[in-house]
């Protein structure tokens, strides 16, 4: 019995064609030169191989009925009308049929038109030929075989002078859009040049106009002498089209920069800046936004487009050393205030003088305090969860705090011009940041929150914890006081000699730290790592001068502002609840609780708003917990923007 083999194909002999079952063998006769298929050739040979599987499907052979019906399959001839049709493409390059295409298929559709009783297929054909994308396409077809690429020009006149320079015209469209370039005048010679071309607007999509090409004339009328002002307003009157003739600069500067995204520390606005060149191509941005440098070839005048961005039109925003510029001259200007910004706590002894009035007051209140301390700390260990203590809510910690506000006052925000440290955090006007997406194989970010006293920062944390203790866990604070008979060293503080801890101050590994009653207490960089390297999610709550030691790229902490509501709504949501006073009693809230909280709330955003990753209004207690919840886990799993510091340590000089 025969078998067919399916490679008898592969190596037809066109000129043997009725022979084929008889194989050329390429293996014993390597130097057979390769067989030549004609344009039809393939299509005769399987008519040919088709007629002898026919002749062999009476003679009984095996397989011979299957193979007669693979090889007569459309789709086999179809498809061998395709790779003629390539082959005879690839051995030329494609040439038009017609170079009218788009005219017949016009004649087409109105022949068909004028057919009285059309097919259901003349039908399909004026519709297919209608479609305006299939027009589109056979336009051009027709524009590509006509090789019509060109605009018509006149002829160069003969006679040109030598030194003519090569001149551009360009014409642009205009539309609500402003046309997004500026000009400047050289005052020695009166010439008009493109100072710059905003990236994403008109000139610069164009591609035809560059910072640097001399303008010549706009609309017919030369611009020589004119001042820029002048030319805005014929620009301004112009309507539709407007032609500029411009002398092309000849070194074109090579754009290479990289990629580059700054956090602004300031608030700018291009209205209120006189120094500007051109306020409307100016963008305001506020402290916090993030902004995409697109153009920094000018060393003053950067172009930058703020994120997320509703336009492709970038904006003009002053460079690092232009606004650092400014805001020396700003601080300069103003009145001399004396320091009252805070780095951080001071010792008793300095702030005694300036609490010596509130003493006595303090003294007697200490007193209760203490045992009420005392009742509230137990009442802490006895509510442990699972054998999992809630750290760091002492509140000798929080009471370190208030002690320090009362000494400062309500001055604890930096005036306009008070020395060094407030200084000093002008002077970085924009933070180089990255897009940063946590890697599960890290320790997770750390949270801190910040908040007003009294808006409710510690109530959210303790709720935070307490909904899974072994997800999130506060650090354990340091003191130099001596544990009580209750404590456990390293479960509710680190107790520590004064040496030790005021080494651990010298060595900046203190996020914060205080003294009350003559004993230090701290929340250290170390107490945070541990919960972050035990896999915790560690959540704390600082004051921000504190920010400046989270922000590091050892805890690259997520920092969520708790913003105290509305003082009606503070009213509502507080009504059963009391607050810690400045004499270390509880009480319900008063009126004037809730004013200070409103106002130290809008001090706070108003001057640390630059460094708060997410804003949570604490109104409802239930809907503000659910909001942490969600912004914590937001922290961890999505992309961020981040100091580019933290992710290249290396890389800062
Ligand atoms: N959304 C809220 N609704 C009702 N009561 C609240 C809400 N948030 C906080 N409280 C209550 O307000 C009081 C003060 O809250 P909390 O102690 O958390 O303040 P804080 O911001 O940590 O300030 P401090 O550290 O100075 O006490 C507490 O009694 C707390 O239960």
């Amino acid at each position: 019995m025969t078998r067919f083999s399916a490679f008898f194909f592969l190596f037809p002999d066109p000129k043997n064609c009725p022979g084929l079952l008889m194989k050329p063998d390429m293996e014993t006769d390597p130097g057979s030169a390769p067989l030549e298929v004609g344009d039809k050739g393939l299509t005769q040979i399987l008519a040919h191989v088709i007629a002898e599987v026919r002749g062999s499907i009476n003679k009984d052979i095996n397989g011979a009925e299957l193979l007669y019906g693979l090889l007569n399959a459309p789709w086999l001839q179809s498809l061998l009308k395709v790779y003629e049709c390539l082959q005879r493409h690839l051995r030329g390059p494609a040439r038009p049929y017609v170079s009218y295409s788009s005219g017949l298929s016009l004649q087409i559709l109105s022949d068909l038109l004028a057919v009285p009783n059309p097919s259901n297929e003349a039908r399909e054909l004026y519709d297919l030929l209608g479609q305006p994308h299939l027009q589109a396409l056979l336009s051009a077809h027709d524009t590509v075989s006509l090789r019509d690429y060109e605009p018509d020009l006149p002829p160069l006149p003969n006679d040109l002078p030598e030194d003519e320079e090569a001149m551009r015209i360009v014409c642009l469209v205009k539309n609500n859009q402003p046309l997004g370039a500026t000009i400047r005048r050289d005052d020695v010679t009166g010439e008009i040049y493109i100072a710059r071309v905003i990236h994403g607007g008109l000139a610069d999509r164009s591609g035809l106009l560059h910072a640097g090409d001399r303008l010549v004339e706009v609309n017919g009328q030369p611009v020589f002498g004119l001042e820029p002002e002048q030319i805005i307003q014929i620009l301004a009157h112009s309507h539709g089209t407007i032609m500029f003739k411009v002398v092309p600069i000849t070194d074109r500067p090579v754009n290479n920069q990289t990629m580059l995204y700054v956090r602004a520390m300031v608030d700018y606005s291009p209205q209120a800046d006189p120094s500007i060149p051109c306020a409307d191509a100016g963008m305001a941005f506020r402290k916090g936004d993030i902004l995409e440098i697109v153009d920094q070839s000018d060393s003053l005048w950067w172009q930058a487009v703020k994120l997320p961005s509703t336009s492709a039109c970038a904006g003009l925003i002053p460079s690092t050393s232009l606004l650092k510029r400014k805001q020396k001259e700003f601080w300069w200007s103003q009145p001399y205030h004396p320091h009252t910004c805070v780095k951080s706590l001071s010792t008793v002894d300095e702030e005694d003088d300036m609490i010596a009035i509130d003493e006595k007051c303090v003294e007697a209140d200490e007193e209760a305090f203490e045992s009420e301390e005392l009742k509230d700390e137990e009442s802490e260990f006895s509510t442990n969860i699972e054998g999992i203590y809630l750290t760091g809510f002492r509140r000798s910690l929080r009471l370190c705090r208030r002690r320090r506000g009362q000494a400062f006052g309500t001055s604890q925000f930096c005036s306009l011009r008070c020395p060094a440290s407030c200084y000093s955090s002008l002077s970085n006007p924009y933070e180089d940041v990255v897009r940063y997406q946590h890697h599960p194989e890290h320790t997770h970010r750390l949270i801190a929150l910040i908040g007003p006293s009294g808006v409710g920062v510690n109530e959210l944390r303790r709720k935070l914890i307490e909904i899974n203790p072994k997800v999130y866990q506060g650090p354990v604070p340091h003191t130099t006081r001596p544990p009580k008979c209750h404590e456990e060293a390293g479960r509710e503080y680190h107790f520590v000699s004064r040496e030790q801890f005021d080494s651990m101050v010298c060595n900046h590994r203190f996020i914060e730290f205080g003294e009350l009653r003559g004993h230090l207490y701290g929340i250290s960089v170390d107490a945070v790592k541990d919960v972050l390297t035990s896999g915790k999610i560690c959540v704390i709550d600082i004051e921000p001068y504190a920010l400046e030691s989270v922000r590091t790229p050892e805890l690259r902490a997520y920092v969520i502002f708790i913003k105290p509501p509305t003082v009606e709504q503070m009213k509502r949501t507080r009504m059963n609840s009391n607050i810690i006073t400045n004499y270390y009693t509880s009480r319900p809230f008063r009126d004037e609780d809730f004013l200070e909280i409103e106002d130290a709330g809008r001090k706070m955003e108003q001057h640390y708003c630059q460094f708060f990753d997410h804003v949570i209004v604490n109104d409802g207690l239930q809907a503000a917990c659910v909001q942490l919840l969600t912004a914590v886990r937001r922290a961890q799993d999505e992309p961020q923007w981040v100091p580019t510091s933290w992710i290249r340590p290396t890389d800062q000089s």
